[in-house]
C-alpha cells in the first residue's frame, strides 16, 4: 500500500508546506523533498517502489554523505552547491541491490521559503531568501547489472576456487553420526536463502560451516565477510557495514558471518536486523554457543533476530561427540595417520575448546615426529599425562615440578583459548587476579597474547 496523499492536496502554499504535494504524489517520477535540515520530509509512491522503503519509515531521515549515512541517505544528500541554494545534479550509486547498481542521478531544486522553487541565481543565497530545502527527482541510468555476469579478475577467480574447493560439505564429513547430520544440514542450508543460526560451543568449527554454507550456495560468487562482534568495537562495525563505502554498500558482497551478535548493544542488534530483513541485503549468517531463542529470552538478542534471522537453526556438535572422526580430520589437515595408542589418548580427551583445541595438538604431534604416523609420544605431555600414561614411564623420568608445570601451562592455555585472549576472563575462570596470571605467563615462559579490544557494554 502506498503512503496516502498529504493533507493540503491542491491547495496553495502555506508556510510549512507547499502546494506541489498532490502533484508529485500522481507523479510517476521518484520524487522527494529533503527539509533545510537535510531530513526527508516527503517522497511519493513512485519513490517508496525505487527505494524500496515506506516513506513512514524513512521520514526525518538526515540524508547527508557523512560516515554513518545508510547508503539510501548518501544518495539522497544534496550536494554542496544545492546546499547553497542553487540548482544541481549528481550521480549517485543506487543503493544496493542483489543485481548490481543502475545510477540515480538526482536533480536537486532548492524551495524558497514560501515553498516556490527559488531562482536560479550565481551567487549564494541572500539575507532573508530563506531556504525551505530541496525537492530531489531522481532519474535511474543504465541496467541493472547482475552480478554473476560481471568479469572478476583471474586471480580473485582462483582465489575463489580454491576457497570453494576447500570449504565444501567435504570438509565437515566424517565417520560420525554427528558429522552425517552436519553436513545434511549444510547443504540444505545452503541450498535456502533464509538468514542461518549456528548454535556451537566454542572452537566447534561454527565459522567454518558457515564459510561452508556461503561456498556452496547461490552466493559463492560474492564475497563472504566475517565480524566477531566482541572483538570489534560496535563503532567500528556500524562504520564497516553501513559507513560511507562500507560493506552494504557494495553489491558483491554475499554472506556476512556475525560471530556471537549477542555482544553488541540493543540498538546496533536492531539496526543490523533492521538491514538483514531488507530484501535487497546480503544473507546474513550468526554464530553463537547459545540458540537465538535461549538469547533473546535472556534479554541479550533483541526478538528480531528470533523471529527472522534464524530461520534455519544448524547445530555444530562438539568433538566429544564425534570422536570417530579425528583420524579423518587429522589426515586432511596434515596428510597423516594416527597410532592406534596416541588415537586412545586423543579419543580420551574430553576437548573443552573442541576442533581448535584438536587442530592444535594435531600440528604441535606433527612436529614433534615430522613423518610417517602421529604416535603416542608425539602428542604434548599433559595430554598423555591425563591418560594416565605418563605413570607408565621409568621413575627417573617422574619429575614432578616438570609435570606440575606443564599441566599449569597447558591449563592457562586452556583458559586464554576459552577466554578469547582476553586476560581479565581467563584470570577469572581461573580463578586468580590477573596480575597473578602474569606472573605465571612470565615464569612459564608463555607469550602474552594480544588483548581483543573490549565489546562496549550498554
Ligand atoms: N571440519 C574441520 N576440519 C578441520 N578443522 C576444522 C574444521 N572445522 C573447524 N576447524 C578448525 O577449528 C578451528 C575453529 O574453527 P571455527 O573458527 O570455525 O570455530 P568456531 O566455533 O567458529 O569458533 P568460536 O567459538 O571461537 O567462534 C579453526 O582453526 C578451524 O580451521
Amino acid at each position: 500500500m502506498s503512503t496516502p496523499p498529504p493533507s493540503g492536496r491542491g491547495r496553495p502554499a502555506d508556510s510549512s508546506g507547499f502546494a506541489w504535494r498532490a502533484f508529485f504524489h500522481q507523479s510517476a517520477t521518484p520524487i522527494f523533498v529533503l527539509g533545510k535540515s537535510r531530513r526527508l520530509r516527503y517522497a511519493n509512491p513512485a519513490w517508496e517502489k525505487l527505494a524500496g522503503v515506506k516513506l513512514a519509515e524513512a521520514l526525518g531521515m538526515v540524508c547527508s554523505q557523512r560516515r554513518h549515512s545508510t547508503p539510501l541517505a548518501s544518495a539522497l544528500a544534496p550536494t554542496p552547491e544545492a546546499l547553497a541554494g542553487r540548482p544541481d545534479r549528481a550521480r549517485r550509486p543506487a543503493p544496493p541491490g542483489r543485481n548490481g547498481p543502475p545510477w540515480w542521478d538526482v536533480t536537486f531544486a532548492p524551495l524558497a521559503g514560501d515553498g516556490s522553487p527559488r531562482e536560479a541565481a550565481p551567487g549564494p543565497a541572500k539575507a532573508g531568501d530563506a531556504l525551505f530545502g530541496f525537492v530531489g527527482f531522481i532519474a535511474v541510468v543504465g541496467e541493472p547489472v547482475p552480478a554473476a555476469a560481471r568479469k572478476v579478475p583471474p586471480s580473485v577467480a582462483a582465489l575463489r576456487d580454491r576457497r570453494a574447493t576447500h570449504f565444501s560439505p567435504d570438509l565437515l564429513a566424517g565417520e560420525s553420526l554427528a558429522s552425517a547430520r552436519l553436513v545434511a544440514q549444510t547443504r540444505l542450508a545452503a541450498q535456502i536463502a533464509a538468514p542461518v543460526w549456528i548454535v556451537g560451543e566454542v572452537g566447534s568449527g561454527k565459522e567454518t560451516v558457515a564459510r561452508v554454507v556461503h561456498h556452496t550456495s547461490a552466493l559463492r560468487d560474492r564475497a563472504f565477510v566475517a565480524i566477531d562482534c566482541a572483538g570489534l568495537q560496535p563503532y567500528l562495525i556500524e562504520s564497516l557495514l553501513f559507513g560511507h563505502g562500507g560493506l552494504s554498500a557494495s553489491d558483491r558482497l554475499g554472506t556476512v558471518y556475525l560471530k556471537e551478535p549477542r555482544a553488541l548493544p540493543r540498538d546496533m542488534q536492531q539496526r543490523l536486523a533492521d538491514h538483514f530483513t531488507e530484501p535487497t541485503s546480503a544473507r546474513l549468517v550468526c554464530g553463537s554457543e547459545r540458540t537465538a531463542q535461549a538469547a533473546v529470552a535472556t534479554g541479550e538478542l533483541v526478538p528480531a533476530f528470533q523471529t527472522s534471522l534464524s530461520a534455519f537453526e544448524l547445530h555444530v556438535p562438539p568433538l566429544r561427540e564425534r570422536l570417530e572422526d579425528i583420524p579423518r580430520i587429522a589426515t586432511r589437515l596434515l596428510n597423516r595417520t594416527i597410532d592406534p595408542a596416541a588415537l586412545a589418548v586423543l579419543r580420551g580427551h574430553t576437548w573443552p575448546s573442541n576442533l581448535r583445541e584438536l587442530v592444535d595438538v594435531l600440528h604441535e604431534a606433527a612436529g614433534e615426529g615430522r613423518t610417517g604416523p602421529i604416535l603416542r609420544e608425539h602428542l604434548p605431555h599433559e595430554l598423555r599425562l591425563k591418560a594416565g600414561l605418563m605413570r607408565a614411564g621409568p621413575p627417573k623420568s617422574l619429575n614432578l615440578d616438570a609435570i606440575l608445570e606443564a599441566v599449569e601451562k597447558r591449563i592457562i592455555q586452556l583458559a586464554l583459548r576459552k577466554a578469547n585472549n582476553h586476560q581479565t576472563e581467563a584470570a577469572e575462570l581461573l580463578g586468580v587476579f590477573r596480575a597473578k596470571l602474569w606472573r605465571r605467563l612470565d615464569a612459564l615462559g608463555i607469550p602474552i597474547p594480544p588483548q581483543p579490544p573490549k565489546p562496549r557494554k550498554e
